[in-house]
């Protein structure tokens, strides 16, 4: 069986009920009483808004046999909505997940994050580790995610496989650190000509795996300026060009980095500009973290068409800074968020939008008249999944519900209290943190599950229409 025929979903399916997704930046779109017909490749057929009544009819007319067709329904307090995009996460770092103590990026890099990523050139242990991070995602309702692994090109392509058989889409990135100044002598590429050969084996493996990239795709992952030699970076830009891949890569996320990078660089104008003369700025581009670009840098990033991957959980646990994102789309950047576990302490992309939510609270506080800076619940659900799609080139397929995108969605569902619940009333832990009161209008509704939410609301998660997760006891599937 080819990998395309296993990913397909089995049965054709309708989805029916409560669908919400981002309409625009601002705005989420709320469609009630609404079916979605999902195809055998997981492509979303047909939408009928106001159309549950007509089903039957519909499936006639599309050609499809009623009787074998997959049917879900959301009920009280359950709604459809897009799968999240995570647009830069390690999943090699999920073991150390809340274990950063006081240290900043440098300090981090050297005590927690080295020693944890080279030992997981042992097979076994990489192997416990990515199956315990893509399950533990796609539990919080990641289906797509952009993910660093380690310079081990076997492991790495392990981490793709994984992804490939669990059903989640991912780019995968095996990280290239070739300079012996930063990068410690048990974990770096012997040279730079390595550093692109290990790179190319990657890009093999995945070839094989997955031809058309349908679920997982190579990405070019220089792991940020200090850690690759300028000719480590020129010789990865030339295997983007020849491969026509994304890039990964982290820029001026902290102080004492932007100060190394000047030092190093001393022909380059500023930390973008050192990417820039590399050609690795380029419109596949997702640059992490951006949180003190100058005005130069905001121009030239947006100029090459380069995305920003919002880190915020990151940013706060390391104390790296708050990232200005109305400022960055202002200057005409795309941005997406990223739990960048574990520089972030949470592999949940609803936590990475809470967390994006109260940064833009700081940044507010930090300016008179800063207000403007605040974003909205629906903003943050936005960068969450459309803006995360545009980050890694997959607009066109997910981010939201159209004829013609991809089945990526999850099933939400959250506890109403009912009107007789007294004292007695119950609270299991597997309803979650949210009480609902069936009083709440839905932009209420959307704002206690983003502020409240987890993965004990996320009851079922789709990929390319191919069932990825289920909670027990969520949800109700009809014949
Ligand atoms: O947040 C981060 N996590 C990392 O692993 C890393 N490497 C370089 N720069 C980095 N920043
Ligand atoms: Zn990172």
């Amino acid at each position: 069986m080819s990998p395309s025929q296993i990913l397909d979903a089995a049965n054709r399916q309708v989805f029916l009920g409560t669908f919400v997704h981002s309409k625009s930046r601002a705005e989420l779109e709320y469609m009630h009483d609404t079916a979605v017909y999902v195809d055998e490749h997981g492509v979303i057929a047909k939408i009928q808004k106001s159309g549950s009544d007509t089903v039957e009819e519909t499936l006639k007319d599309l050609g499809w046999d009623a009787a074998s067709v997959d049917r879900h329904v959301s009920t009280e307090g359950q709604f459809f909505f897009p799968g999240l995009i995570d647009t830069h996460v390690h999943a090699s770092q999920y073991p150390n997940v809340g274990i950063f103590g006081k240290t900043t990026l440098l300090d981090w890099l050297e005590k927690y994050t080295f020693p944890l990523e080279s030992s997981l050139k042992d097979l076994n242990k990489a192997r416990r580790v990515y199956s315990a991070c893509v399950r533990r995602t796609l539990a919080h309702g990641t289906t797509t995610a952009a993910y660093y692994a380690t310079t081990d090109v076997a492991a790495t392509n392990l981490l793709a496989d994984l992804c490939l058989k669990m059903g989640q889409r991912a780019f995968v990135g095996r990280v290239a650190m070739d300079n012996p100044d930063l990068c410690p002598d048990y974990y770096r590429d012997e040279s730079a000509k390595a550093s692109a050969e290990l790179t190319e084996q990657t890009i093999q493996h995945i070839k094989n795996a997955d031809p058309g990239y349908d679920i997982v795709s190579p990405i070019v992952t220089p792991r940020f300026a200090p850690s690759c030699t300028s000719e480590a970076m020129h010789h990865l830009s030339a295997l983007q060009r020849k491969h026509d891949l994304p890039v990964q890569t982290h820029v001026s996320e902290n102080k004492g980095e932007i100060d190394l990078v000047a030092s190093m660089f001393p022909d380059s104008t500023s930390y973008a500009d050192v990417y820039d003369r590399h050609g690795l700025l380029t419109p596949r581009t997702i640059l992490a973290h951006a949180v003190h670009l100058t005005k130069a840098e905001a121009d030239v990033v947006a100029a090459r068409g380069a995305k920003v991957s919002h880190c915020a959980c990151s940013n706060s646990s390391l104390t790296s800074g708050a990232a200005r994102v109305r400022w960055l789309w202002g200057r005409g950047i795309e941005v997406g968020l990223g739990t960048d576990m574990s520089g972030g302490y949470s592999s949940s992309v609803l936590e990475a939008a809470r967390q994006a939510a109260l940064v833009s609270r700081h940044v507010a506080m930090g300016e008179e008249s800063g207000d403007r800076h605040k974003l909205t619940v629906d903003e943050v659900l936005y960068l969450a999944t459309r803006g995360g799609a545009i980050c890694v080139g997959l607009e066109d397929k997910i981010g939201g519900f159209e004829e013609g995108k991809h089945w990526d969605a999850q099933l939400i569902g959250m506890r109403t209290v009912g009107p007789g619940e007294g004292e007695d009333g119950e609270t299991e832990s597997e309803d979650g943190n949210v009480d609902l009161f069936s009083w709440e209008d839905w932009e209420e509704t959307m704002a206690k599950w983003l502020y409240g939410g987890d993965d004990r609301n996320t009851k079922k998660v789709w990929v390319k229409g191919r069932l990825v997760h289920s909670r027990r006891g969520s949800g109700r599937q009809t014949k």
